[in-house]
């Protein structure tokens, strides 16, 4: 399938050093001969989504693990992350009153860009981990090299993780008449007991429906959509398919793909894989970003400017947001946006605590958003969703929050190979202030 994306060969910024060229070739003919892991009418199903939250009409609700590895894509993990996603959803949806667009950060969150190309600990140097896709955490010479048999081994992860989403999400387990079930197996904090109370009252709402004769099947089943970084091209390429209804070009490897901060240069080969793909896409944009490179990158990957193709996932810093995020908006609407504009509160408050772990305070992440919000109102454009890294799991990676995680606890349970996630009453407790902010018309 490559022949189909052939071009000028463009540089493609945070990819492998491959070391055995024959063992790529070998992937990627793998890979091409793969079926599709998405479709593309649900692909087109979600620019429908993204351009309802662009107009004000949905809200987006994307998240999930940094990142994604082969050791925890376990049938619990995927429950609970899909869970907290549910739940969060409902707490949007029923305090704001808006249809929440889900998208997990899942099923295909396998590779990361990096700030550097090396790792050094205790003196001794090795590659930094990519991502499952690409090396192994553990830190050795022979795990970090990596090895693209690994992204065969995304794709099979990938798919098994597709599967039980599918299975959850349309078999029954998503149907708001399960919407108390959702907080079951959780530890009862305050979030949780919030989340309860708004089970009851959505509950006693759906008796009084049912009693007025409302057709509670058609809630049996939830859309939910796939996204994850269009980073690794190698794996992204192959898994790049004709539709045959239309003759484009889809990424199948998710629904909703989106470049990142360090893969997003105009020249480069992710913006030009992107520009040829239909799926809907998402640039993240942080404070570096100039007037000039909102309105270039609106002109490549979405001249027509059709709402729900474009998002753009600022992610700017609590302490940034407010002074750099309207230059950008006002710039973009010059240009005749009609971009879906998501908050990524995490990647912008990211630091090192003192006791060396990569963290994030739960009071900036909403601050963040609370700006994001702001700054949109104040202009008169839609804040059309929030982009978050989140587990299920009872971590601590994040500080703060109603359960006043500390920088000591940081240690307790640690488990993100990359970024710190909210754990799952942070999560839903950050779902109940989004949902006031939202509901602050
Ligand atoms: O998730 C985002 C990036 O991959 C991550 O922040 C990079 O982290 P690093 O600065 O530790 O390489
Ligand atoms: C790397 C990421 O973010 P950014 O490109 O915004 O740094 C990410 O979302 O995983």
């Amino acid at each position: 399938m490559t022949h189909l994306l052939d071009g000028p060969a463009r540089p493609a910024a945070q990819q492998p050093s491959w070391p055995d060229a024959e063992a790529l070739k070998g992937a990627i003919d793998t890979l091409a001969s793969f079926p599709p892991l998405v479709f593309a009418g649900e692909c087109d199903v979600l620019r429908e989504r993204m351009a309802l939250a662009s107009q004000g009409k949905a809200f987006v609700l994307q998240g999930g693990d940094c990142a994604e590895t082969f050791a925890a894509a376990t049938a619990d993990n995927i429950r609970d992350r899909v869970k907290t996603i549910l739940q969060m959803a409902a707490v949007l949806t029923y305090g704001a009153s808006v249809p929440v667009v889900k998208v997990g950060r899942m099923a295909g969150q396998y590779a990361k860009p990096r700030s550097s190309d090396v790792e050094t600990r205790d003196g001794e140097t090795l590659p930094a981990y990519r991502g499952d896709m690409v090396n192994d955490f553990e830190f050795t010479p022979q795990a970090r090299i990596p090895d693209p048999q690994r992204m065969v081994r995304a794709y099979h992860a990938s798919t098994a993780t597709l599967n039980l989403v599918r299975a959850f999400t349309t078999g029954g387990y998503a149907d708001l008449r399960h919407v108390h079930d959702w907080n079951k197996g959780f530890v009862a904090t305050p979030a949780n007991a919030a989340y309860e109370k708004l089970a009851r009252d959505i509950d006693k709402a759906m008796r009084f429906m049912l009693a007025c004769g409302a057709d509670f099947d058609a809630m049996r089943a939830t859309e939910f959509f796939a996204a994850h970084e269009a980073l690794i091209l190698d794996y992204e390429r192959p898994l790049t398919r004709v539709d045959h209804r239309s003759g484009r070009l889809y990424d199948t490897s998710g629904h909703f793909i989106w470049i990142g901060e360090r893969t997003r240069d105009l020249d480069g080969a992710h913006i030009d894989y992107v520009a040829r793909v239909h799926n809907p896409i998402g640039v993240k944009l942080s404070t570096k970003t100039t007037a000039d490179y909102v309105e270039q990158v609106m002109d490549r990957l979405d001249p027509e400017r059709t709402p729900g193709r474009l998002t753009f996932i600022t992610r700017m810093g609590a302490r940034q947001i407010r002074d750099a995020l309207p230059p950008i908006i006002e710039a973009a609407t010059a240009a005749g946006a009609a971009v879906t504009w998501i908050c990524d509160p995490m990647h912008g408050n990211t630091f090192e605590s003192s006791s060396g772990y990569k963290t994030r305070d739960f009071a900036d992440i909403v601050e963040e958003v609370h700006g994001f919000f702001d700054v949109h109102r104040a202009l008169g454009t839609v804040p059309g969703g929030i982009h978050i890294e989140l587990t299920g799991n009872d971590v601590t990676e994040c500080i703060g929050g109603a359960e006043k995680i500390l920088d000591a606890d940081l240690t307790k349970r640690y488990e993100s190979v990359c970024d710190p996630r909210l754990n799952h009453r942070q999560g839903l407790e950050l779902a109940f202030l989004v949902a006031e902010m939202l509901g602050d018309d």
